[in-house]
């Protein structure tokens, strides 16, 4: 197995698979556990995913997992504002591959209102969010080669806001000019405060990003992933 011999801060914790699916299959059973966990002190589980195409083998797997999926209420870290069915929504990516089989029965809080800008959909998206218990229970991040992660880009003008650790909101419209579509993110308070918190990386370029990161924990702006780098993190990688 490879190891990481990045120079990780203290307290954030690496593992490396060898393969995409034992990478899934061991980030499923922790993520299971830990929502469990959570179960088994009554009441409800919050379950926060992230979209774009590494996440696909860790929703199928997550999906066959026995737990009281009927008491977990689960919602993306981040979205694009593009209808259902587009083939960049991660509503449906979410819908075809993680809500299927016994985690049909979770409790889905859609980020995407139809029928409006996201600017007008965010006093909604606030209120439908307001049922969430912080700090959440789990957090599954992914990054992007920018340094991004959620919908946190570099370049997004309300970047400063939506890092903000005092964010009045839970969410927050992001219109950076590098990506296609406006976006709708939870913000780092949000996030960062998850009792289980997980960065989910495939390849050899995540990891250059990730070496690259590290170099200036400070400098979120340049690359908001820093922000998450802290004590509590775990890293899941493979090739
Ligand atoms: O745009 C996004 O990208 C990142 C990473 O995506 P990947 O395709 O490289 O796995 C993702 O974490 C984020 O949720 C998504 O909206």
């Amino acid at each position: 197995m490879k190891t990481c011999d990045l120079p990780l801060p203290e307290g954030v914790q690496a593992f490396f698979s060898e393969t995409t699916q034992e990478c899934a299959g061991q980030l499923a059973l922790h993520v299971a556990e830990s929502l469990r966990g959570r179960l088994r002190r009554g009441g409800r589980a919050s379950l926060v995913v992230s979209g774009g195409s590494t996440p696909v083998p860790f929703f199928q797997t997550l999906a066959q997992q026995e737990l009281a999926w009927a008491r977990v209420t689960m919602l993306l870290a981040d979205e694009r504002w593009v209808p259902e069915g587009d083939p960049a929504s991660n509503t449906t990516l979410v819908r075809q591959n993680l809500l299927q089989g016994r985690a049909k029965e979770v409790r889905f809080l859609s980020l995407r209102q139809p029928l409006c800008s996201a600017e007008q959909a965010l006093p909604a998206i606030e209120q439908l969010l307001a049922e969430l218990k912080l700090p959440l229970d789990v957090v599954v991040l992914g990054m992007g080669n920018d340094g991004h992660t959620a919908s946190l880009f570099p370049d997004a003008p309300q970047l400063p806001e939506a890092m903000s650790i005092q964010a009045p909101g839970r969410v927050c419209v992001m219109t950076p000019p590098s990506q296609a579509h406006t976006r709708v993110t939870l913000t780092r308070p949000v996030l960062a405060g998850a009792r289980f918190l997980a960065l989910h990386l495939r390849g050899e370029d995540k990891l250059e990003t990730l070496e690259r990161a590290l170099k200036a924990p400070d400098d979120w702006r340049e690359m908001p992933i820093r922000a998450f780098l802290k004590p509590g993190l775990r890293i899941y990688w493979s090739p």
